[in-house]
């Protein structure tokens, strides 16, 4: 068998962690035969909730578990980590876009990459789900200088599977049939889901699966606003926002980093943007990518329309807009 490798999860107290943790310790992120090292990681008032996810997680009996650290304390957390789940920060209520939680959580990733910088194996990659996502990625591997800035990624995966599950329904397919959905820009209100390139398997042929809804006001209209305010709509029914799919997401976007894509296949993620298709550089946006060797590299040459292009440059300016906010937050 491998020899363990230590994964810290932040926010290891709360309602996403709760859900996580299984997917975790059960094999179904780093494969059925690698052991982990848990590290938990909450604020101090929940280490007593804390304690009771360490019994849980003992009672689940899983043999892939080599270790738990639970730990309120950032060195202790990040010490020798190989992959980092950043969970932990505050989720918006009815009514808040998730911007409005900048203030609040943005401090937390200068504090955890500062952390990271100091404690984790420089090959450590990163996944940031706190919101807003994309912007706490960024300053997360800003404060984390000695660690390459790709290994730094948000999730947008989440929207990528609730737009693929859409797409299935409206097509009467199981929803491993689509592939290739792309999230564009941020993880808010203002991201594109795009189905312009997306596949469907129907009758045992592959089509583009634009073509095979042939609905373009839906596509365009409906399709785009459902998956933007799927996160609003959760929290409206709930009280809370999404949590189970919130962690298979996280699992998912997890696994692909770890285990790569399949042929022919993409995966969106929020990763500091190099400029690819005319985008702002320098700020954690999602794109299409496929993964080899634990490293993405963007999908290129993808033919963008007009309405793409407005829908692009709108959420690229929101992650700009989100950028000199988080960094003036960050220097007082
Ligand atoms: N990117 C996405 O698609 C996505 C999806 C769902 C939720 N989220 C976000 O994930 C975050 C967590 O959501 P949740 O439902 O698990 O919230 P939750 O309130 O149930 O749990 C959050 C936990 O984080 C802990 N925490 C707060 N500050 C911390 C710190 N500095 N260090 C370590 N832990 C800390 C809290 O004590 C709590 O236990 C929220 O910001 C939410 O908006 C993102
Ligand atoms: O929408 C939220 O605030 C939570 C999360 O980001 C989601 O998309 O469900």
């Amino acid at each position: 068998m491998a020899q363990p490798i230590r994964v810290v999860i932040t926010g290891a107290a709360g309602q996403i962690a709760y859900s996580l943790l299984y997917q975790i310790a059960k094999g179904d992120v780093f494969g059925p035969s690698q052991p982990v090292i848990l590290h938990l990681l909450d604020i101090p008032p929940m280490m007593g909730v804390l304690e009771g996810v360490v019994m849980e997680l003992a009672d689940c009996a899983l043999p892939l578990i080599h270790g738990v650290v639970p730990t309120a304390d950032p060195a202790v957390a990040f010490k020798d980590v190989e992959a980092a789940f950043l969970v932990g920060a505050m989720p918006r209520k009815q009514g808040m876009e998730r911007k409005d939680l900048l203030s609040a959580n943005v401090t937390i990733f200068k504090v955890q990459g500062q952390a990271l910088d100091q404690h984790a194996k420089k090959t450590v990659k990163v996944l940031v789900v706190g919101n807003p996502a994309n912007t706490n990625a960024l300053v997360c591997s800003r404060y984390a200088p000695s660690i390459p800035r790709e290994n730094f990624t948000a999730m947008t995966r989440l929207d990528q599977n609730r737009a693929q599950a859409n797409i299935a329904a409206r097509l009467g397919v199981n929803v491993a049939d689509v592939k290739n959905v792309i999230i564009w820009g941020n993880h808010s209100s203002t991201q594109y889901p795009d189905v312009k390139h997306a596949t469907v398997t129907k009758g045992g042929a592959s089509k583009n699966a634009y073509e095979a809804v042939a609905d373009e006001a839906y596509l365009k209209g409906e399709f785009v606003s459902t998956i933007q305010t799927r996160g609003a709509a959760v929290i409206a029914a709930r009280k809370m926002s999404s949590a189970m799919s919130a962690a298979k997401a996280a699992g998912d976007h997890m696994k692909s980093i770890w285990q790569g894509t399949a042929p022919g296949e993409w995966v969106s993620m929020g990763v500091v943007s190099d400029g690819s298709y005319g985008v702002p550089a320098d700020v954690v946006y999602s794109f299409p990518v496929t993964i080899k060797d634990k490293k993405w590299t963007i999908v290129q040459g993808l033919p963008i329309d007009d309405f793409a292009r407005s829908k692009m440059d709108l959420t690229g300016k929101e992650l700009l807009e989100e950028r000199a906010e988080a960094l003036a937050v960050c220097q007082d």
